[in-house]
């Protein structure tokens, strides 16, 4: 058992210590030798930074995290991921498999500053949680191997990190390590991530010996001591540049200042101002706080990222970190939410996470956008048209909740209560404050165009992508299917990337999910938490179907049900489209006169008729991708009901759609492979057989990166089958790509091998 160790002080309680959360009275549980929360009442908005910290897997999110939390003084031990006790990986299968599966928030004062933090999950198969985080952040910090510079995860949380316009701060950690290497970090964080690397610090001493960083801002040496491992490094030295430094220190230092200097300038026209009219001559003689306010207006405006360097593990650079989250990452109140101005005071929150705890029921994540959250109060959900009664209001600390008496916007909450609430709804005070906003916005000119009034002031939520694995979940017996149906309730409240559905031939219960990770998780968490024993089927690929001609066909249903006769006639055109140009959506039309002649519920008979035909494809009853469809006419004779309108519509549909011929699609996933030369071709050899496409194999120091496509069917058990055909020496990625058309022989394997000839 590897909870052995309690992280926290004796008076600080953690989960670990007890059966489940208990809830602490207001201040009550502080210790004195513990860090006070002197702002768990409100601080001000200026002060408050909500953070991610986003990753590749391994690249130390969570060593960081933890030193972060230490040298704040949340903590008095350093936790240490390998040891499997640190504060923010706090699920049980975290500790043990010592990666973070949910994004656990955290929230710590560092000087002057309260910093809410998030930290995400860097695996591919979590993805969602990363993106959900970053809704609600108002800054990243991206954490790098400096050894490995920018790596495929980290590609995919920076493209969700730029779609939600939030401003980063580099972190190269690791520096440590013998291969670190800063120009190489640099020029990748330059050339994949194609951001603006605004460089802050020079690494002192390299490899065994670095013993920490110069400040470019203010040429400050800050110095851990070396080789100690008995030394936590929240005592460093500070001590200006002098002559006594090693000369190619120096001159390094100078040239990078310099270069900072002219970057900053091209970057920022008032700073550029400030050079050319008061320091021409010298640019050494440019205050170091002016330089400082240039490098967070060109942060916050996304034209650079500040790159600083460190070792977690080593307890070195960290809390320079800290100063440059507070310096340079933005407040909620500078950054531009249109739904704080169309609430003005009232309050505007989005769930953006929920947990299930045994004794409290579900707790939700808050953020807050505007106005104050108050426990025993009522609070109206827009997505859910409900009234809620949330009963107490938490600061998150990891495992640790400390209940509060309100809070205001800017901050990240923890509530009890909230029932019916999902992730991603919007929490306002009541229906009267959403209906009002709803007249701001529209007055003001913004939101609400497609979904009428209440969309503009609903706070969009993350989109899900489509989930690629499925198998069959069944209890240990009946009885327990009622308590397996709960359980899978809680778990897709908490995260809606896993979908269950009941099969309609078999009425098994199936399990859809991201990779297979996420599934082997869910299974885990089904066991641990809800304590029930389940079998999982054959992991199965989640394939798709699609059309492979354009067909125009008729049908008509004729139908006595009871004393009532239902006709209807429908006359429509399939057509195949583009999977990549229309990603892969399938759309339905009405002819232009039609639009005009049905009555608003028939065309939505109409419309339900052809989306559901498109939930099961003629071939395989797998969803169709790339499908467009145009209802030529609709006649209906009196008496005919909705309902057979669809019945008529769907049946001319499969018609249509067989006679259109089929074709079978299957994920197609990118794969990022990162191995020593030695084994690179067993690994290329795997591949082959595996229907792989190799796209393209890079070096990075001693290991090759090999980019290739495969087929999702092709890559059950790959980790098992990497690991031993490396030794353990190599890591992987794998994300989906496209939906690709199978080629006739496969797809035939395929038919045989699911229709049971094979
Ligand atoms: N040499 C070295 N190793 C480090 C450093 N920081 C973290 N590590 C090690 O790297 C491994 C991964 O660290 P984590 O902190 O779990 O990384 P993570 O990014 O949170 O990983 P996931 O949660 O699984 O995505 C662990 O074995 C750490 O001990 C560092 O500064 N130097």
């Amino acid at each position: 058992m590897i909870w052995g160790r309690c992280l926290l002080t004796a008076g600080l309680q953690c989960c670990r210590c007890r059966p489940s959360w208990q809830l602490k009275r207001y201040f009550s549980f502080l210790p004195d030798d513990v860090k006070s929360l002197r702002a768990v009442v409100n601080p001000d908005i200026s002060k408050i930074r909500n953070i991610g910290i986003m990753a590749h897997i391994d690249a130390g999110k969570t060593t960081t995290t933890e030193r972060m939390l230490y040298y704040s003084g949340y903590t008095r031990a350093l936790g240490d991921v390998d040891d499997g006790d640190t504060v923010t990986d706090f699920m049980a299968q975290e500790r043990e498999r010592g990666i973070t599966i949910q994004s656990a928030a955290v929230t710590f004062d560092w000087k002057s500053y309260r910093i809410n933090l998030i930290d995400t999950p860097g695996h591919v198969d979590f993805t969602l949680e990363v993106e959900r985080a970053l809704r609600v952040l108002d800054g990243a910090v991206a954490v790098f191997d400096a050894s490995a510079g920018v790596e495929a995860q980290t590609l995919t949380v920076w493209r969700q990190a730029e779609k939600h316009h939030v401003p980063c701060v580099c972190f190269l950690n690791k520096m440590d390590k013998p291969a670190a290497n800063l120009s190489f970090s640099i020029e990748s964080i330059r050339q994949k991530l194609k951001a603006n690397p605004v460089l802050l610090q020079i690494p002192v001493g390299s490899g065994k010996s670095f013993s920490g960083v110069v400040d470019l801002l203010t040429n400050q040496k800050l110095s851990w001591k070396l080789g100690s491992s008995g030394d936590d490094g929240r005592k460093f030295e500070s001590k200006p540049l002098d002559q006594s430094d090693e000369p190619e220190l120096l001159q390094e230092v100078n040239e990078a200042r310099t270069a900072l200097i002219e970057q900053v300038a091209d970057l920022d026209d008032e700073f550029a101002e400030l050079l050319l009219t008061d320091f021409g001559d010298n640019f050494d003689a440019v205050p170091s706080v002016r330089l400082q306010e240039a490098v967070r207006r060109v942060t916050l405006a996304r034209k650079g990222v500040p790159v600083l360097c460190g070792s977690s593990l080593k307890n070195k650079g960290v809390q320079p970190l800290l100063d440059a989250i507070t310096a340079y990452l933005p407040a909620p109140d500078e950054r531009h939410h249109d739904l704080v101005r169309w609430y003005k005071d009232d309050l505007c929150a989005l769930a953006f996470k929920v947990l299930h705890d045994k004794q409290r029921g579900p707790l939700v994540f808050l953020r807050i956008y505007s106005g104050t959250l108050k426990p025993q109060s009522a609070v109206h959900n827009i997505n859910r048209n409900s009234i809620e009664r949330m009963s107490r209001l938490l600061v998150p600390f990891a495992d640790q909740h400390v209940e509060i008496p309100s809070m205001t916007a800017g901050n990240i909450a923890l509530t009890v209560g909230l029932k019916q609430t999902v992730t991603g709804d919007t929490i306002v005070s009541s229906k009267s404050s959403a209906a009002a906003a709803a007249r701001r916005a529209q007055n003001d000119g913004g939101g609400g165009k497609k979904r009428g009034e209440q969309a503009s002031v609903v706070l969009s939520g993350v989109e899900v992508p489509d989930p690629v694995f499925f198998c069959t979940i069944e209890p240990p017996t009946m009885a327990k299917q009622a308590d397996l149906e709960n359980a899978l309730s809680c778990l897709q409240r908490e995260d809606p990337s896993l979908k269950v559905r009941v099969d309609p031939d078999s009425g098994q219960t199936i399990l859809c999910g991201m990779g297979e990770l996420h599934i082997e998780i869910i299974h885990d968490r089904i066991r641990r938490e809800y304590g029930i024993e389940t079998h999982l089927g054959p992991l199965q690929v989640a394939y798709r179907e699609t059309i492979l001609n354009e067909v125009s066909t008729t049908d008509t249903l004729d139908r006595t049900v009871g004393e009532r006769r239902h006709v209807a006639t429908v006359a429509l055109t399939v057509r195949p489209m583009d999977i990549l140009s229309s990603s892969g959506s399938c759309e339905v039309a009405l002819r232009e006169e039609l639009e005009a002649q049905l009555s608003p519920d028939l065309k939505e008979a109409v419309e339900n008729g052809v989306h559901s035909s498109y939930l099961q494809g003629p071939l395989l009853g797998y969803p169709l991708l790339g499908v467009s469809t145009l209802i030529q006419s609709v006649n209906i004779e009196p008496g005919t009901s909705a309902a057979m309108v669809s019945a008529c519509v769907s049946r001319c549909m499969l018609k249509a759609m067989k006679l259109a011929g089929n074709q079978v699609l299957e994920p197609l996933m990118s794969l990022e492979v990162t191995v020593g030369e030695e084994h690179l071709s067993a690994v290329l050899g795997d591949l082959a057989q595996r229907r792989g496409t190799i796209q393209d194999i890079q070096s990075r120091h001693d290991n090759k990166v090999l980019i290739a496509n495969v087929p999702l069917a092709e890559m059950m058990g790959y980790s098992t089958i990497l690991r031993t055909l490396t030794s353990g020496n190599a890591t992987f990625s794998l994300e989906l790509d496209v939906y690709d058309a199978m080629n006739p022989q496969d797809q035939n394997v395929l038919l045989k091998r699911l229709s049971g000839l094979l």
